[in-house]
């Protein structure tokens, strides 16, 4: 059978394709940022206690831009759900979507758009070099002009403490639902001891806490988070129960626990950084100790995790030569250490949680 394509086959073939999907994700960026804008400016904490009409906002806001634009800004919020409203243009009121009032309203406690602040104020202008990430292979960021990667560009970011204090958001903002989802999934009830590497403000631990009465956590991370770190822990009333380490994760040992997790860690390492943590991990944990990580796995195929592929490039941008991995790349490296055998365990949206068993 001739199965090549006649004239006529393909101009039939192309009335059926649309450019919708290439028009969508390639201008993508234009609804991203009407929402991140829309967090910069705290609309939907504006609107939490109730409805407001557009000049209500523009005054808020102090906005010089005109009222047709303010319209056009919202009226697209609403357009993507993320504002519902009644009447139109100056007989309108907007009001908040309840999903951007459940997690977009700094005043009630789902608030999650630390990580949107973080990718409006850093990761927007990051990512515009993409392009030469990808030609180049050198990271993007603040430390773009002394590259050393592996994480180093922390020693810089936190020089800055409202940078320090948002990347800070931005982590438990992005880990929330995958941390309690952890803690309601895993069984840790056989162990009475939990470390956390890198683990920032104490979150994984609060969150491990709250939901298990039995366990002890350590949170290690560098000397400049201890503060914020304390102060989160002792707000929630665990200070008894989880204890801040200050520590550089490549040259200090790791305190022994019976169970240790790395969050978003071992993404942000190329794969000699890896190996020495996960050796470093091995020798650490007892026999039948447990480690996990709690990252954006990559499926095995490499076809379906959209956000965990998008995420290594982000690692790109932010470090240079580290990148995510799949639960294949897991049980490989996992295995090299010495542990006995992985497993996947899914939280929320496109994290898992990958575990390995000494
Ligand atoms: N060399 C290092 N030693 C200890 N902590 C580090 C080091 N380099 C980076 N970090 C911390 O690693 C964390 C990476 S971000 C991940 C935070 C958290 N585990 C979560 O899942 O949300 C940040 O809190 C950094 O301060």
């Amino acid at each position: 059978m001739n199965t090549e394509l006649t004239a006529e086959k393909t101009t039939q073939l192309k009335g059926q394709l649309t450019p919708s999907k290439i028009m969508q994700v390639g201008m993508g960026f234009w609804a991203s940022k009407a929402l991140l804008s829309a967090v910069h400016f705290e609309l939907f904490t504006l609107l939490g206690p109730g409805p407001l009409s557009a000049h209500d906002i523009q005054e808020k806001l102090s906005s010089k831009a005109s009222i047709r634009h303010i319209y056009d800004w919202l009226d697209t919020l609403v357009s993507l759900g993320f504002l519902e409203r009644k009447g139109l243009l100056d007989q309108a009121v907007y009001s908040n979507a309840e999903d951007t009032d459940f997690f977009l309203d700094m005043k009630k406690p789902g608030y999650m758009g630390g990580i949107l602040e973080m990718a409006n104020n850093r990761l927007y202008k990051h990512w515009m070099n993409l392009d030469e990430a990808l030609l180049t292979g050198q990271q993007q960021n603040e430390s773009k002009d002394d590259p050393h990667g592996n994480m180093d560009f922390f020693s810089k970011l936190y020089q800055d403490p409202g940078k320090l204090q948002e990347f800070m958001n931005a982590m438990s903002g992005i880990q929330t639902g995958n941390f309690i989802a952890l803690s309601n999934k895993f069984n840790f009830d056989n162990y009475s001891s939990l470390l956390d590497v890198g683990g920032a403000d104490g979150w994984l631990s609060i969150q491990v806490c709250l939901h298990h009465t039995d366990i002890q956590c350590t949170t290690f991370d560098l000397p400049p988070i201890e503060p914020l770190a304390k102060k989160k822990i002792e707000s929630y009333g665990l200070k008894d129960r989880i204890q801040f380490m200050p520590g550089d994760f490549f040259k200090d040992e790791l305190p022994k626990a019976d169970i240790i997790v790395m969050g978003n860690i071992l993404h942000g390492m190329n794969e000699e950084g890896k190996l020495q943590l996960l050796d470093k991990v091995f020798k650490t944990l007892p026999d039948g100790g447990v480690f996990m990580t709690v990252e954006n796995i990559i499926d095995n195929e490499r076809r379906q995790n959209t956000f965990g592929l998008l995420m290594s490039l982000n690692m790109l941008i932010e470090n240079g030569d580290a990148f995510d991995y799949t639960l294949d790349d897991f049980k490989n490296w996992t295995s090299r250490a010495g542990f006995k055998r992985v497993e996947l365990l899914p939280l929320s949206g496109p994290t898992s949680a990958a575990i390995a068993y000494k």
